[in-house]
């Protein structure tokens, strides 16, 4: 049954409607024409002329995305071997689409109420850093709340020890905690063990990392790249655009702050991802926004090597909780929402397909929409599956090449900036990983599957 809306009631200046024609938009996007906001909105709807998604519309949609995909990068279905490693999850921004964040005094010394949730010290991210990079993995990325001990660095610390007001600055010392997150660049260091990528700092948190000071962005990527960090997850993106930030995330970095931060990631040498998180209260027109709000950024920096769709996982959020919204995008919008961005970004090279949030049969199916990439191993993931989601946490490289090679596609194993690439012949098992420091070609397993394997027999 259909849940009613709240009165916060989204009447949102942006809507979908147009004065172009589906047929004017599906015509240029298949020649390749640079698309307008009001093209894609067309396609995201199939047509504003009518209600409802149009099958047969959205089709011949997935038909010229997958033509695209197929003329810009081929065949190939690439993915890497990666960990996903998150600090804390200590925050209080906010977000009313997230249930990763645990109210951050429930982690202090003094109180009543314990946390459910969890933060490590560097040396704690260090150990599990080095044991994934001895199972093969060379990727690790860490995204997290913003707990409020957590400081750039000391001079960081220092400024926010002497702040008038840290309160006013979310700040309150590591002392006041059971366990301190210590510095992103602590972290940072940490997770660089012999060599392996480390994927970190969303805008987010690059804005909590500057908080208290009139640091520039710029500064606050410079000193956590001479700490070892590699690239940056563009996530907190959201939808860009404001009128809906108000709406699901009003305690966080803005529209243009998140563009700020990106741009000077960029500046100082990083290269990052992009992302949208979708199918709560936006609308076409949204959606099509933040596309533009991309595309422009890119065509400034040229930094983006992939652009991840993040379909929204509705089950424990708040937004769902408290009837803002009903569910999640319907297949027919995750696909479209694939489709229309690999039309539209027509300078970023890749799509890449989330199993974690599609699961493996439509992520599959998502190959052949627009995507070319299918995420990597993971082997831990805490922001779905606190939402909901229960797709899982580990993709083997073996899953990888059957479920790659069942539609006919390459498999190939990739490196974060895809810089390095390794082809993968389905009929040469084992299949690896091959590209880390320490992956050999030994297949990376469950851990239950590993445990399995060095405990003796008992018989
Ligand atoms: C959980 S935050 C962690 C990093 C940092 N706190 C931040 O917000 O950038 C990372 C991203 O996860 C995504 N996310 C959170 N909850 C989600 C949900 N319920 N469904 C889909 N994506 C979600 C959002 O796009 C968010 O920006
Ligand atoms: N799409 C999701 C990712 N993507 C991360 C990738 O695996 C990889 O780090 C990136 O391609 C850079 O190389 N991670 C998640 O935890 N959840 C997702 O939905
Ligand atoms: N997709 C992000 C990382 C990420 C995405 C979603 C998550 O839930 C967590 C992390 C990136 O590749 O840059
Ligand atoms: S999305 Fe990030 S900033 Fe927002 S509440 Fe969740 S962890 Fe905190």
């Amino acid at each position: 049954m259909e849940r009613p809306v709240t009165e916060a009631d989204l009447t949102f200046d942006h809507v979908p409607e147009t004065d172009q024609s589906f047929e004017n938009a599906l015509a240029k996007a298949r020649d390749g024409d640079r698309l307008t906001v009001d093209d894609a909105i067309e396609l995201f709807t199939t047509g504003t002329d009518s209600e409802g998604i149009d099958r047969k519309r959205k089709d011949r949609v997935l038909q010229a995305a997958d033509h695209r995909r197929a003329e810009q990068v081929g065949e190939e279905v690439t993915f890497v071997a990666n960990l996903n490693n998150n600090v804390t999850t200590a925050c209080n921004v906010g977000c009313l689409f997230c249930n990763f964040k645990d109210a951050a005094h429930t982690f202090e010394r003094d109180t009543e109420i314990e946390t459910a949730g969890f933060t490590k010290t560097p040396a704690e991210s260090r150990e599990i850093v080095a044991d994934a990079v001895d199972r093969g993995i060379y990727e690790v990325t860490s995204v997290s709340g913003l707990h409020p001990a957590f400081a750039l660095d000391d001079e960081h610390r220092e400024l926010l020890d002497e702040h008038p007001n840290p309160k006013a600055v979310n700040y309150k010392p590591p002392e006041r905690y059971d366990t301190s997150p210590g510095t992103y660049t602590e972290q940072v260091s940490a997770m660089s063990v012999d060599g392996a990528h480390v994927h970190s700092m969303t805008p987010e948190e690059a804005y909590h990392a500057r908080r208290g000071t009139d640091w520039s962005y710029e500064e606050v990527y410079r000193r956590l790249k001479d700490a070892g960090l590699d690239t940056v997850p563009g996530t907190a993106a959201e939808i860009l655009v404001e009128e809906v930030r108000d709406v699901i995330c009003p305690g966080k970095i803005s529209t243009d702050g998140w563009l700020e931060a990106m741009e000077a990631a960029a500046n100082v040498g990083l290269g990052m991802t992009a992302t949208i998180m979708y199918g709560h209260v936006e609308n076409e027109a949204h959606r099509a926004m933040h596309l533009q709000r991309i595309r422009e950024l890119q065509d400034r920096t040229g930094t983006i090597t992939e652009f991840v769709p993040l379909s929204f996982i509705h089950q424990n959020t708040p937004l769902f909780e408290h009837d803002v919204v009903s569910g999640g995008a319907s297949r027919h919008e995750d696909e479209l929402m694939i489709a229309v961005s690999r039309l539209f970004l027509d300078n970023i090279d890749h799509i890449q397909a989330s199993w974690v949030k599609y699961g493996d049969e439509q992520g599959l199916k998502m190959l052949s929409c627009g995507a070319d990439d299918y995420m990597g191993t993971i082997l831990s993931e805490e922001i779905t599956k606190r939402a909901g989601g229960g797709y899982g946490e580990f993709r083997s490289f073996a899953d990888y090449v059957e479920m790659i090679a069942s539609i006919g596609r390459v498999p190939v194993e990739r490196s974060t900036d895809y810089e390095t690439r390794r082809v993968i012949d389905p009929d040469e098992p084992p299949f690896g990983p091959r590209l880390g420091p320490k992956a050999d070609g030994t297949p990376l397993l469950t851990l239950e599957e590993r445990d399995a394997r060095v405990t003796p027999a008992d018989d």
